[in-house]
């Protein structure tokens, strides 16, 4: 493991990966490879999740190809150093801001979108000049192989390898130093990969869980909000980081829901879900028991059929729900929907921030004001109104989570930032030592005067601004040799 480590940070020791040239040659060998090999990574995909060919594009392929076209289209952007604003002091000099790689990143990736959650930060990762160790989960195994197989076709096999492996593979190389490591899945494993990073000081992003809510106001149109819940709860079957996890709504409008829900949940899937080509499976038999355990003594309102040669479980309701039911003290990840009742938003806002950080919050309503009230009012990685899980599409929106559910963000400009230093760099002259005397000992409140002068005097922007700045300088060298000298 060690030597292979090794060899990644000698290729970055190269400097191969830092121009830009070299970046847009292998994100563009990426885009490649996603479309030349699509039906194997669309077949990896659904064998691993029991998912089809339209799902799989629909789910993953689509969000790298487009994340793919915006990096592209504006690295040339994101790498050119930034001018950073002067003062007195410093108004001749030239100061900026310049992005630069960090070195080795490790990203490890999550089974339920297997291909996008491990490609998405790689994107980024190859975009600010890294060198990549990729490591798939062991759980999601055919899309695991296949980008074990395609990965070294396609990009610079010496700073990009892919290591494959489960949790001890995972913890030897956790062992190892990397500048930079993105974990993607549950939070008592990101504890894990935290508490290894910081033996050598590694920044880490993780991408962790929760449970989001999803609040449902008595102000809205229940069928729409019902039919986008059951979009977004019941893909992949649950098995969604930022599914909404369980509603909390007025005890009035629960039936309502219910009914609602079972309509819209035939309309996707039909009369015998099972048979849906667009209903998918848990992933193994130990997250099936796991969800299976959590219906345990509740209230089933719609679903609740399953069975274990298959690993389905049906798009299952619960109402009623107690909050110290277990189904309400862990993530679901699976296709089961607790109704927690409660007596209005002030109630609903008090339950959200008496739990864990989630990783997104949903509220449906038509009440704009109530709407940004909630979100003021609670915390959670991300947001989407009067929909679930769409915030994750725009490439524009940072994607993680906050407290429990993670820290740091990635998606589009922000996966550049969070694989890049942001390097501050002054560049003077030899020239104009006169200035200088100022800061030299011995000091004096004269001195000091001229400090506060030099530092703290603001100008407003624009062009008279800097005239005034640029004279109020030359004034001040004129003044200050003639004191000095
Ligand atoms: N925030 C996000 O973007 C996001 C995306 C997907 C999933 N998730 C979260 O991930 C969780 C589901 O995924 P999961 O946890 O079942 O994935 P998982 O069990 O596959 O673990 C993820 C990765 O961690 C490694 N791993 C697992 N246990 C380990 C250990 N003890 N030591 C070292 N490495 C270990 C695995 O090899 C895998 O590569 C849910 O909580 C979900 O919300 C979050
Ligand atoms: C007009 C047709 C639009 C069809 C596609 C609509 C967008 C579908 C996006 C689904 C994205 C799901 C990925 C969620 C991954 C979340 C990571 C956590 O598990």
């Amino acid at each position: 493991m060690e030597s292979r480590i090794q060899r990644v940070r000698d290729a970055f020791a190269s400097g191969r990966s830092r121009p830009l040239r070299f970046r847009l040659q292998q994100l563009e060998a990426l885009r490649r490879m996603v479309q030349e090999r699509e039906k194997d990574i669309l077949q990896a995909i659904g064998a691993d999740l029991c998912k089809s060919e339209f799902n799989a594009y629909s789910q993953e392929v689509i969000t790298i190809l487009g994340e793919l076209d915006l990096v592209l289209e504006n690295l040339s952007e994101w790498v050119t150093a930034t001018p950073a604003k002067k003062n007195l002091l410093t108004m001749l000099d030239e100061a900026y801001v310049q992005p630069e790689p960090l070195g080795v990143v490790l990203i490890i990736g999550a089974w339920n979108y297997p291909f996008v959650l491990t490609i998405q930060p790689l994107i980024g990762a190859i975009a600010a000049g890294n060198a990549v160790i990729i490591k798939p989960s062991e759980l999601s195994e055919k899309t695991a192989q296949l980008l074990a197989k395609l990965l070294p076709q396609y990009l610079d096999q010496e700073l990009y390898a892919v290591i494959n492996g489960g949790i001890p593979e995972t913890t030897e190389l956790l062992k190892q130093r990397f500048d930079h490591i993105l974990y993607t899945g549950n939070t008592a494993v990101g504890r894990i990969v935290m508490e290894a990073a910081a033996k050598h000081l590694t920044p880490v992003t993780l991408e962790l869980g929760g449970k989001s809510p999803c609040y449902i106001d008595t102000d809205c149109d229940l069928d729409v909000a019902c039919r986008r819940i059951t979009w977004g709860k019941y893909m992949n079957c649950g098995q969604t980081c930022i599914a909404p996890d369980y509603v909390l709504c007025e005890p009035s409008l629960q039936h309502q829901i219910v009914q609602k829900i079972k309509e819209t949940v035939k309309e996707f899937y039909g009369e015998n879900i099972k048979e849906s080509p667009d209903y998918e499976r848990i992933i193994n038999l130990r997250h099936f028991k796991r969800i299976l355990n959590l219906l345990e003594g509740q209230k089933i309102a719609f679903g609740g059929e399953t069975d274990e040669a298959t690993r389905y479980v049906a798009p299952t309701i619960l109402t009623d729900v107690d909050p110290e039911a277990r189904v309400m003290q862990e993530e679901i990840f699976g296709p089961i929907l607790p109704i927690v009742p409660v007596k209005d938003a002030d109630e609903a806002i008090k339950f959200i921030n008496s739990r864990e950080k989630p990783l997104a919050f949903y509220i449906f309503s038509h009440n704009d004001k109530l709407v940004r009230r909630m979100i003021n009012s609670t915390s959670s990685g991300g947001v989407t109104a009067n929909d679930v899980i769409m915030h994750f599409t725009l490439s524009s929106l940072p994607f993680g989570g906050v407290g429990s559910s993670g820290m740091g963000a990635y998606h589009g400009k922000y996966s550049f930032d969070t694989f890049s230093h942001q390097r501050p760099c002054l560049l003077k002259s030899l020239k104009r030592e006169g200035a200088n005397k100022l800061r030299y000992p011995p000091n004096s409140q004269s001195k000091v005067d001229w400090a506060k002068f030099f530092i703290l005097k603001r100008f407003n922007r624009g062009k008279l601004g800097l005239l005034l700045l640029a004279l109020l300088g030359i004034v001040a060298a004129v003044l200050l040799k003639a004191r000095y000298y």
